[in-house]
């Protein structure tokens, strides 16, 4: 379980957020400047909150600044807007940085349906399937917890519905806390077992029938 209790001033509002996640997709849904990536890069260990608690499991993320676990340390997995994927390398040595044990890129490969790509460099392959790299990369280094930054924002409506398919597929299988930010409600609605609006660094826990 994810647990989250945390404060930040940042340039315009006090972020005040607290939340826990189980074996869940837990949706972070706001307008922009709300306070969505601060959250995720607290929970990674990028940004530090001025006070507060972080913890997965029985491990502590975050105390105080001067007792936190390093970024490395954390076992989150982080899927950024842009993919962020490494243009120099293949597919499959995209996966393998960072991995586990090489058993699980080949797991990941056909988990996400991207055996047939692992030969390939990112600028050869379309939006969907990056997105897939992305999160296989993510996944390859066993996280505790999956962070995802709107992840399908640029992506069409087919594309984005086969990765709805492919995350809930992975929720099922890997059982860890998932949350992802997004800006669209039918996302929201699809993916997610429970939404959090955010509004100026304060959080309201929505039920999904509310949108
Ligand atoms: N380290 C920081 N210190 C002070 N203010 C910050 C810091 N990081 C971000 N901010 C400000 O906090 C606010 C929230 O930023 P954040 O990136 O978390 O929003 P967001 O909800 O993810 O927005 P978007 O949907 O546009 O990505 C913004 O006004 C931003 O300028």
């Amino acid at each position: 379980m994810l647990f989250v209790s945390i404060q930040k001033k940042l340039s315009h509002f006090q972020l005040q957020a607290a939340f826990q996640i189980k074996s869940e997709t837990v949706i972070l849904f706001g307008p922009s400047g709300s306070g969505k990536t601060t959250i995720l890069n607290c929970i990674a260990g990028l940004t530090d909150p001025d006070t507060g608690e972080i913890s997965l499991d029985d491990t502590i993320l975050f105390k105080s600044k001067k007792n936190k676990l390093p970024i490395q340390k954390r076992q989150v997995g982080y899927v950024f807007q842009d993919y962020a994927l490494f243009p120099h390398m293949t597919v499959r040595k995209n996966i393998e940085y960072g991995a586990y044990d090489s058993l699980v890129t080949q797991q990941l490969l056909n988990l996400l349906r991207i055996h047939h790509l692992a030969d390939k460099y990112p600028r050869q392959i379309s939006g969907g399937e990056k997105q897939r790299v992305a999160l296989a990369r993510a996944l390859a280094t066993k996280p505790g917890v999956l962070l995802l930054d709107e992840p399908f924002s640029s992506l069409d409506e087919e594309t984005k519905n086969e990765c709805y398919h492919h995350l809930n597929r992975l929720k099922k299988e890997w059982k860890i806390p998932i949350l992802l930010v997004t800006h669209d409600k039918q996302e929201a609605k699809k993916l997610g077992d429970r939404i959090l609006s955010i509004r100026e660094g304060k959080l309201k826990s929505l039920p999904p029938e509310a949108f």
